[in-house]
């Protein structure tokens, strides 16, 4: 296992290629309480009345919580009820150094609890304990009263709050169990708990299976290429990433994986999973009849919102999740939402959706609970970050990383030729940039990516497709933001 000192320098360079200074730290301001409620005693929480509770102890709620602390409305407060064994931690590192091969230095706890994603302190359970914060560890809510703002947790405990904030994420889709979903050999990754179950599987595997070409799928299967497994990736679009990348872009993260041995079977759909004699999955068969042979098989179909036992606090029918304001805000007064979970107004573009992404996870619990503390009630502005990197471990023939900004509507143009840079810009019908992708950029490139999808220029469409490399196409962007003409 790797040591806390190597898993901390992985999260550094995490953050290097970053360039990340998000979610910048507001100053300590203590502040006088707002609300009135009977306050669980520091010492021995042995009160059953908090002030303030965060239902799940996830990625936003370590995130919210260093917002209390920076207010100093955290110490005798604050309580947490999480359903995993850990204090919060960064979940992206769980496909990237978690996965890395067992002599490449993976990524373990303590290393990369929150913040140390964005470059700041790292909460270990000792830290919730200094500042005063309760947190019940693998302790779930099962059961929720608005009326009596009341909880129940799976030890029976039972919680009154004050203001409660929603921050139960999301799990990951499974495959029905009558057709294999639930074999042993056949994973789901979503917390430490799976990630740790999946490394011990890739430990003794042959032949690895990934379902699903999406954000999993693309990290797991680049992770397994570290373990040196005979990998294959099976999902039912034309491409990898359908969601976020252009048929032609995908191409080149395709044939990059293929040179790196993987396989793909494209426009496929399982129609089950078959265990072998000793019970463990054995192999893939799809809705053709072909068959391929797995002994571990990660599945990566996409994530759902933990609704429940909230659902009657609120939630959006069209993209699921509890349905909060601006300032996450639920319909459900002293009620808000965060992180994954939060179905919220994307102020410009005027839309209501859910963001399963860890930097809306961080802005989202940052601007929820200064605006639950203080008088701040400027609405929550988000512009949509993605980002991924893959092949990171130490001796890949090539790292991968990539950022996008903004909304992939519209045509696109694609300048460079990934050797290693590429970048697609999107681009409406006003010639106004709407989403920027690069891969493989320098800090002050992926810095220039906010500017353009936020600011939103009229950009020289001929003059961008006629851009001889990527650098020249950031040149020209970069000039269009300084010709006064973004939104
Ligand atoms: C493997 C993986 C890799 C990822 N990589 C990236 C990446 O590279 N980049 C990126 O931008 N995003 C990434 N994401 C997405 C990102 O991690 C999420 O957007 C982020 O974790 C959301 O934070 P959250 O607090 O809303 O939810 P979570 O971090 O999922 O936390 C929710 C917590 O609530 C707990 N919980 C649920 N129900 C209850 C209950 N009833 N009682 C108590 N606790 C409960 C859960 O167990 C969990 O601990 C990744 C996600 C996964 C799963
Ligand atoms: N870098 C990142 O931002 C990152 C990394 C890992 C995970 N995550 C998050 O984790 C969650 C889960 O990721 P994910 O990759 O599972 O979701 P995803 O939505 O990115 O991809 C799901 C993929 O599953 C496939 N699919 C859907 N239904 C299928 C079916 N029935 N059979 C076979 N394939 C099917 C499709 O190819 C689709 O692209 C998401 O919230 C995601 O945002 C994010
Ligand atoms: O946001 C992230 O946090 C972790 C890492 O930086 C700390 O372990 C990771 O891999 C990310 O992508």
């Amino acid at each position: 296992m790797a040591s806390t000192a190597a898993a901390q320098s992985y999260c550094s360079w995490a953050v290097r290629q970053r360039g990340l200074g998000l979610c910048g730290g507001a100053r300590a301001v203590p502040m006088t309480p707002r609300r009135c409620f009977s306050v669980s005693a520091a010492a021995g929480f042995d009160n059953q009345n908090r002030e303030y509770v965060i239902v799940g102890g996830g990625n936003a709620a370590g995130y919210a919580a260093r917002t209390f602390v920076e207010h100093g409305m955290a110490d005798g407060r604050l309580c947490i009820v999480s359903k995993e064994a850990h204090p919060s931690y960064e979940r992206p590192a769980l496909t990237k150094g978690y996965l890395f091969p067992p002599d490449k230095k993976p990524a373990r706890l303590p290393g990369f609890h929150t913040c140390v994603g964005s470059g700041g302190q790292r909460q270990t359970a000792e830290w919730y304990k200094e500042n005063g914060i309760e947190v019940l560890y693998e302790d779930p809510v099962v059961a929720f009263d608005g009326k009596t703002q009341t909880l129940k947790t799976s030890s029976g405990k039972i919680l009154k709050y004050g203001s409660l904030i929603i921050s139960t994420g999301c799990e990951a889709s499974r495959l029905p169990a009558k057709i294999g979903g639930n074999l042993p050999g056949v994973h789901y990754i979503r917390d430490v708990a799976d990630a740790d179950s999946l490394v011990s599987s890739l430990g003794r595997a042959k032949k690895v299976v990934v379902i699903g070409g999406g954000y999993i799928g693309m990290e797991v299967a680049a992770a397994a290429c570290g373990w040196n497994l005979d990998t294959t990736i099976i999902f039912p679009e034309d491409h990898i990433m359908p969601r976020l990348f252009t048929p032609s872009l995908a191409k080149k993260y395709e044939e990059l994986y293929q040179q790196n041995g993987v396989k793909f079977i494209k426009g496929a759909l399982i129609e089950n999973l078959k265990a072998g004699s000793d019970g463990r999955v054995s192999s893939a068969v799809l809705k053709d009849g072909s068959v391929v042979e797995a002994d571990t098989v990660i599945v990566g179909i996409g994530a759902r919102p933990v609704i429940g036992p909230f659902e009657a606090v609120g939630v959006n029918t069209k993209v699921g999740g509890i349905e909060v304001d601006s300032l996450f805000r639920s319909i459900i007064p002293g009620i808000f939402a965060i992180g994954d979970v939060a179905a919220f107004p994307l102020k410009m573009y005027d839309r209501i959706t859910r963001v399963e992404h860890v930097d809306h996870a961080r802005k989202s619990a940052h601007h929820c609970v200064e605006a639950l503390l203080t008088s701040q009630t400027k609405p929550y502005d988000y512009l949509p970050y993605f980002y991924s990197r893959v092949f990171e471990y130490e001796g890949s023939s090539r790292k991968i990383w990539w950022q996008f900004y903004g909304d992939n509507v519209g045509e696109t143009i694609e300048v460079g030729r990934f050797d290693p840079k590429i970048a697609t810009f999107w681009i409406d019908s006003d010639s106004r940039v709407k989403g920027v992708f690069l891969e493989s950029g320098s800090s002050e490139e992926f810095s220039l990516l906010p500017q353009l999808a936020k600011s939103q220029p009229v950009v020289d469409k001929a003059k961008l497709k006629s851009a001889t490399s990527v650098k020249d196409a950031l040149e020209i962007a970069r000039s269009s933001l300084q010709s006064g003409a973004a939104v």
